[in-house]
């Protein structure tokens, strides 16, 4: 059998299968999806089975075999091996690279050399060890094989003695593939089977064996097996007189799989099915019935904040899991509050998987095997989730839509709201967008076809032909193709709650007034009638584009980093200054190192300054300050917000990450420090991330029984995006936005590839950029399209080359190319084709070439 590997080389050479044998011992094991090491370039590395044949077109006597396989039971499916191919293709990755993001960091394997004793392994070589080295005796007692690493650590002097003895075929290298993290055994401690011989036992000990007797003792007495360092700990004993206890056969010690469960040890309170208000009903019925049919429907439930969206997901999950098949639940990472997980938990307890970041890569590697062995049937996570190994899926989730962070950064860069809708596609699932402020992508893919309600009485009325009319580009996205997805509203707050109230003030005016503070007089007051009444407030600064940087006052001279042209930020704790681009950090000066001048500050509100102001403001407040800084603990998260929950604190204190799915009920007040910072990034989506943040944070408030009030303090009131975060007016911001979209030529009125190329040497970098430009205007000529042809509502425009806007990152340049396209265009095959062309014999191009396919930050 001759197997099809994909070897974990990211290169533009190496991405594509490799043939190997299959040895017959391996023959009936190796299977698509399995991980193997394979011989490739005079190393072992890892590497998948992507497909298995009887022949090859490759002379077969050439051909090296699999020499190890590395797991019993593949960790990919065939539908994860084709959605990767997918992956690749759309995002213009390496295969490995999509492969590898599908499976747990553990799992990554390294190669390590082993050393064996060729005697051990019937080989007669024993005459020809003349001496007898330390490092061999070693070899002997750890049962003839060794890594090789470890010899060097121990016998550091000895490298020639073991070198020579490897070249004369004394000692067997072997490379050999291991992971970094496996199953994680524990020792365990069985208590004797027959109890009535142990006790009999227990009286035939000699008396000097007391401490033996003591654990038996213990044993007989706990009953239950028991980890061998907790029964140590607890009967005050020894490892030693346990074992002792095993050699007489009285106790069984054996090693069993132990699961790292993140959340053992944690009740959640166990929750049932709400009765749905009519609007959910609607929205219900309309999911239910989808997964029933197992067609592969998308739908954009549009729910107002407090509208009661989670419980719809809820009870969509039930529906998908008495018809055995599985959910996955995509949250945007920050979102994954344990306030999230406890509501998923709460309702479906041990069936819910949970993958995140901030789990270690065991935990990680727990959860996952939890899915693969069917112990969990929901999965509840950040973008990778989206990968969860289940077998048949019946409905993804994906909560908050419109979030950036749904696209990965590093390669492969995709987006998990097109990965989820080309996956539900292959499971004939459903998927349920969900969001109070969608995304303009998908908010105009689903206007194009009405709501599903409307839809379900209209009868098909409108042609999926006529989408076009609106302009918004058919392909953008998986969202955009196909069957566009339906609109499911929920305009209400749960119970009749109205929105709260939304103020702006106009800091300008504050400024006049001799306001110099950053509190405006009316959120000053607002805190302190919230303080008066025992009540809670959340602050959000919005921190996007705003970082605490240092300037002097006296010359302008500000503090950037070395490698990276970029600001260095202000880290108060340790005084330093620190690129959050390449990690340089260095010591904030005390004078300027221009002009000597002493007034060198921090600029920019940091949380810090706000929580100061606070306590002079209001002397004794007590207040929980969540951002970079303070959550970085494991666990800190969950800590703050169980505090606040508890009302052991008046004011919640943060970035964006206090503004997204809290749901506290004596929170009445949100106020905004500064809604501007976001406004003014050189972004296209500046607009609409800063509407996004705004009805967010402001959904925060009033969400039970007490009424919540807004108070959002700006320079620019007059901003149509605020104007509308005021008014909760999803409708006004988006029909404006979309025309200014449209003007300007831009998603989702047209797609985006960005390119950029870095390299250390400026001139190498601009003659590449300029011959890279020029070879994709050819293959767009080529193809005969010209960006001026308008005919056929296809168009591709081609920009730059020009410095990014950070135009050197660890001492590398950067320059871009931005391909704008709109229509049935080939647009990835074209950037290929050019960069191809521009590359050498092995197809390595002469500087660093990154690509972003729908990119989400333009930055
Ligand atoms: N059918 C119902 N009956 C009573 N209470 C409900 C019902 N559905 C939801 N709720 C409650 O209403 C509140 C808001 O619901 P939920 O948090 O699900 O809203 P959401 O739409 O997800 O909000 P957001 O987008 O702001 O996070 C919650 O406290 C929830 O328990
Ligand atoms: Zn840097
Ligand atoms: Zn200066």
């Amino acid at each position: 059998m001759i197997a099809k590997v994909i070897v974990d080389v990211p290169s533009r050479q190496t991405d594509r299968p490799f043939d190997y044998n299959v040895p017959a011992r391996l023959e009936g094991w190796v299977e698509i999806g399995s991980r193997v090491g394979v011989p490739f370039g005079g190393r072992v590395v890892q590497g998948f089975v992507i497909g298995l044949a009887p022949f090859t077109d490759v002379d077969v006597s050439k051909l090296k075999p699999i020499s190890e396989l590395l797991d019993h039971s593949p960790p990919l499916s065939p539908d994860l091996i084709e959605l990767a191919t997918w992956i690749s293709g759309k995002y213009c990755c390496a295969l490995t690279t999509a492969l590898q993001s599908m499976i747990p960091a553990a799992l990554k394997g390294k190669a390590e050399t082993y050393v064996s004793l060729a005697e051990e392994e019937g080989k007669e070589t024993s005459d020809l060890l003349p001496i007898e080295y330390d490092w061999l005796d070693y070899i002997r007692r750890n049962g003839g094989t060794v890594k090789l690493s470890t010899l060097q650590e121990r016998y550091p002097t000895e490298a020639v003695a073991v070198k020579g003895a490897i070249s004369d075929g004394l000692l067997i290298e072997r490379v050999s593939i291991r992971d970094r993290l496996a199953v994680r055994k524990v020792l365990t401690v069985f208590p004797p089977e027959d109890q009535e011989a142990a006790q009999a036992a227990l009286e035939g000990l000699p008396s000097r064996a007391a401490k033996q007797r003591e654990v038996l003792r213990y044993m007989l007495a706990h009953g239950e097996p028991i980890a061998l360092q907790r029964l140590v700990e607890e009967a005050q004993t020894t490892s030693s007189t346990v074992r002792a206890l095993a050699d007489k056969g009285l106790i069984v010690l054996r090693e069993i799989e132990h699961n790292r469960d993140p959340y053992a040890g944690r009740s959640f309170m166990q929750t049932t099915a709400m009765s749905l208000t009519a609007e959910q009903q609607a929205v219900y019925g309309e999911i239910s019935s989808a997964v029933d049919a197992g067609d592969s429907r998308v739908f954009l439930l549009h729910g107002v904040t407090g509208s009661g969206k989670t419980e719809v997901y809820l009870q969509s999950i039930q529906h998908c899991l008495q018809h055995e098949r599985q959910a996955i639940v995509l949250v945007p990472e920050i979102a994954l509050t344990p306030q999230m997980v406890e509501r998923f938990k709460g309702r479906f307890g041990d069936a819910v998987a949970v993958l995140h970041s901030r789990l270690s890569n065991g935990e990680r590697y727990d959860e996952w095997r939890k899915i693969r062995e069917r112990r969990a049937q929901v999965a509840v996570g950040a973008r990778s989730a989206i990968f969860a190994p289940f077998q048949r899926i019946g409905l993804i989730i994906i909560d908050e839509e419109h979030e950036s962070s749904y696209k990965q950064e590093e390669s492969p860069k995709y987006h998990a709201r097109d990965v989820a809708v080309r996956r539900a596609r292959q499971h004939g699932a459903v998927v349920v967008l969900g969001s109070a402020t969608p995304s303009l992508e998908s908010y105009a893919a689903a206007s194009r076809s009405g709501t599903a309600i409307e839809r379900a009485s209209a009868e098909k009325a409108a042609a999926p032909a006529a989408a076009s009319g609106g302009g918004v580009t058919e392909s953008s996205g998986a969202v955009g193709s196909g069957r566009p997805p339906a609109l499911l509203p929920m305009p209400h707050r749960v119970g009749g709650r109205p929105l709260p109230e939304v103020q702006l003030v106009d800091m300008r005016e504050e400024l006049k007034n001799g306001n110099r503070s950053m509190f405006s007089r009316q959120l000053h007051e607002a805190l302190a009638v919230r303080l008066e009444r025992g009540e809670q407030s959340v602050l959000l600064l919005n921190r996007r584009g705003h970082s605490t940087f240092v300037m002097c006052r006296s010359c302008g001279y500000t503090a950037l980093c070395p490698h990276c042209d970029i600001s260095l930020t202000f880290h108060q704790k340790s005084r330093a200054l620190r690129c959050h681009y390449c990690g340089h950090a260095e010591l904030a000066p005390t004078q300027c190192p221009s002009c000597e001048s002493e007034h060198i500050r921090f600029f920019g509100t940091g949380t810090q300054r706000v929580e100061e102001e606070l306590s002079k403001l209001f002397p004794g407040i007590r207040v929980i300050r969540m951002d970079v800084d303070t959550t970085t603990e494991k666990g800190s998260h969950e800590k703050w917000l169980t505090m606040f929950g508890d009302r052991q604190a008046d004011v919640l204190l943060g970035t964006q990450m206090v503004a997204k799915g809290l749901d506290f009920p004596y929170v009445t007040l949100v106020g905004v420090i500064a809604a501007d910072t976001s406004l003014h990034l050189p972004d296209f989506r500046a607009a609409e991330k800063t509407f996004q943040l705004l009805t967010q944070v402001a959904g925060r408030a009033g969400r039970h029984e007490l009424p919540g009030e807004v108070i959002i303090q700006t320079y620019n009131p007059e901003h149509a995006a605020i104007i509308a975060a005021q008014h909760h007016d999803f409708a006004a911001f988006v029909s404006a936005e979309l025309k200014h979209r449209q003007v300007m030529s831009y998603p989702p009125y047209c797609r985006l590839i960005l390119i950029t190329l870095s390299h250390e040497a400026l001139p190498l970098l601009l003659t590449t950029g300029e011959q890279l430009a020029a070879k994709l205007r050819q293959g767009v000529a080529d193809s005969g399209i010209t960006s001026s042809d308008n005919s056929d509502g296809r168009f591709i425009d081609i920009l730059g080359p020009v410095a990014s806007p950070i135009p050197r990152m660890k001492d590398r340049y950067r320059f871009q190319c931005m391909l704008k396209y709109r229509g049935n265009i080939d647009a990835t095959g074209i950037l290929q084709a050019a960069i191809r062309a521009i590359s050498d014999r092995n197809g390595v191009p002469p500087v660093g070439i990154s690509v972003d396919v729908d990119p989400q930050v333009i930055l």
